[in-house]
């Protein structure tokens, strides 16, 4: 190991301090002594605190999670690395901390890695060239897109080489009549809409976090979002991937076909894997039409049951046209209220619900929304509802349900719980989880795509604690394996999960994955610390 990274690494693995400048802790270091030892390395260190910045928290909730968490055998980047990095991606290696910072920690603030170097690549040659030879130096890595996922998969978790595939964001192409596109990895899902909708196009999902997510991050992670009731997941709808392998081959797999029955469906392995079997560079997505009107219900219940019934109404009252069933309960509603100051139509419930329909007549769609309305009201199933269709305040219901993510984390500390569930448990968890921590926290918050019965269940605090945390896991994940239902219904596994694959996954299953990831990525360089638990 070169000297200067010696001493860094005595300072980070040993001390509460980083070395913001190599050089600096050169001078330091080559003045001060010929003894390496660690006691050397700390007094040297206390006393100049103008050479070494304080450490920010590597890790907030991880380390809580994982107290042991070991890095791995892996290489530490030298200034070598950084010059041949510079040869592959000229000036696009990026090592100034604050240029990183945003890199190294997820968009909840919950996961915080220590990663050195940021690379952006502008070409999938790039991303083999990159991998090529990180995979020879033994240098892990972490693929990035949009850094919108919540279970803290997209960034380091210790020092790995964060990928960024911001830069390549090009349209490759577009097949009109088949509605076919085919785009590099780093589009973000609002400007893909914004090519497709010219040609009456739209991406088959969408997220609240469309404005930065982007579509090779959504094929990582199989995001499902908000249109999945009607349009089904990212497994169906893409119909290509290229992905670049560990060892750096360029994986072809971008099919625009929708029959290609040819073999093993390659390309499903880089849906929902997360970046640890390969970097998707590329895909090809089959896009829907727009429809010609689409309407929103909202809909207030004050019983579970009914809830359920309203669902149950709305699938045999609006059938084909029904497009989006999402579900808030009170404690949801009142934290976009209260946070973000957004208004809710109707009067205080237990419990509401989104019904969105997609057709091609927007007064059919109104007398069928309005039927439903006056089916559930007269029935005493809802308590209070409202139909819209006109854009503005279609748009306005959606900013709801949206933005209960974004109202959570005003309230500081989040834990996150995105799990699958029988729809007749739906909201048992969220009540359970309420009486069991009962006053120790800010708020519990169920809310979700009750279509597809994935249910978001949110507890926030203004800082962690222990107590807190200690009483939500691994309760929940017991719970949901109980009732066999999955512990990640949309989110991934990352590394906030990864102790809990076993609740949603047979023995042998999870071998199988095992061995896929070896022979795919034998060294381990593929986003490490993710998805498996020890
Ligand atoms: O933050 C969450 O728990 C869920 C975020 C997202 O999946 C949503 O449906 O709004
Ligand atoms: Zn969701």
């Amino acid at each position: 190991m070169r000297r200067s990274n010696v001493i860094r690494y005595a300072l980070e693995q040993y001390t509460s301090y980083r070395v913001p400048n190599i050089q600096c802790a050169q001078s330091v270091w080559y003045t001060q002594s010929t003894n390496n030892t660690f006691a050397v390395w700390r007094r040297r260190v206390h006393c100049s605190t103008a050479l070494a910045q304080k450490r920010p928290e590597r890790v907030q909730l991880s380390s809580v999670r994982f107290p042991q968490l070991k890095r791995g055998d892996f290489a530490r980047v030298t200034d070598r690395d950084l010059q041949v990095f510079e040869r592959l991606v000229p000036s696009r290696v990026l090592t100034e901390p604050d240029d990183i910072e945003g890199h190294n920690v997820d968009w909840s603030g919950t996961c915080r890695g220590d990663g050195q170097v940021l690379l952006r690549p502008k070409t999938t040659e790039e991303v083999s060239a990159i991998l090529r030879y990180c995979n020879g130096r033994r240098l892990a890595v972490v693929p990035q897109g949009g850094n919108t996922g919540l279970v803290g998969g997209s960034v380091p978790v210790f020092d790995e080489v964060i990928i960024s595939l911001s830069l390549m964001d090009k349209i490759i192409s577009l097949d009109e009549i088949s509605g076919v596109l085919v785009c590099q990895a780093g589009c973000v899902v609002d400007k893909i809409n914004g090519a497709l909708e010219p040609h009456g196009l739209m991406t088959p999902h969408i997220l609240g976090s469309k404005g930065s997510c982007q579509i090779g991050g959504n094929i990582s992670t199989n995001a499902g979002g908000l249109r999945m009731l009607r349009y089904g997941n990212l497994h169906g709808n893409v119909l290509g991937v290229e992905a670049v392998l560990a060892n750096g081959d360029v994986l072809d797999c971008l099919s625009t076909l929708r029959k290609d029955n040819t073999g093993y469906d390659l390309k499903q392995l880089f849906i929902g894997s997360e970046g640890s079997l390969g970097v998707v560079t590329a895909a090809s997505v089959l896009c829907p039409r727009i429809p010609g009107a689409v309407s929103v219900a909202l809909l207030g219940c004050d019983s579970f049951a009914q809830v359920l019934q309203t669902y149950d109404a709305a699938k045999t009252m609006l059938q084909e046209i029904l497009s989006a069933v999402e579900f808030m309960d009170r404690a949801s509603m009142e934290v976009v209220q209260e946070n973000l100051q957004l208004t809710c139509p109707l009067g205080a419930h237990s419990y509401y619900v989104l019904v969105e329909t997609s057709g091609s007549n927007a007064a059919h769609d109104e007398e069928k929304l309005n039927s439903l309305l006056g089916y559930v009201m007269e029935n005493g199933i809802v308590g209070d509802g409202t139909v819209a269709t006109e854009p503005s305040k279609v748009q306005s219901i959606w900013a709801l349900r949206e933005n209960v993510a974004v109202a959570l984390r005003r309230d500081g500390c989040v834990y996150k719980y995105d799990v699958t569930v029988p729809m007749s448990r739906f909201y048992d968890l969220v009540a359970d989880t309420r009486e069991r921590v009962g006053t120790d926290v800010t708020r519990v918050v169920g809310y979700g795509h009750l279509g597809e019965s994935d249910i978001h269940l949110n507890v926030t605090c203004p800082q962690h604690s222990d107590e807190v945390f200690d009483a939500l896991e691994p309760w929940v994940y017991d719970w949901v394996a109980k009732c066999k239902g999955s512990v990640s219904a949309e989110h991934g596994m990352g590394i906030l999960k990864r102790d809990y694959l076993y609740h949603s996954n047979t023995g042998p299953a999870v071998l199988l994955m095992k061995q896929l990831k070896k022979l795919m990525d034998p060294k381990g360089i593929l986003n490490p610390y993710k998805i498996f638990p020890d």
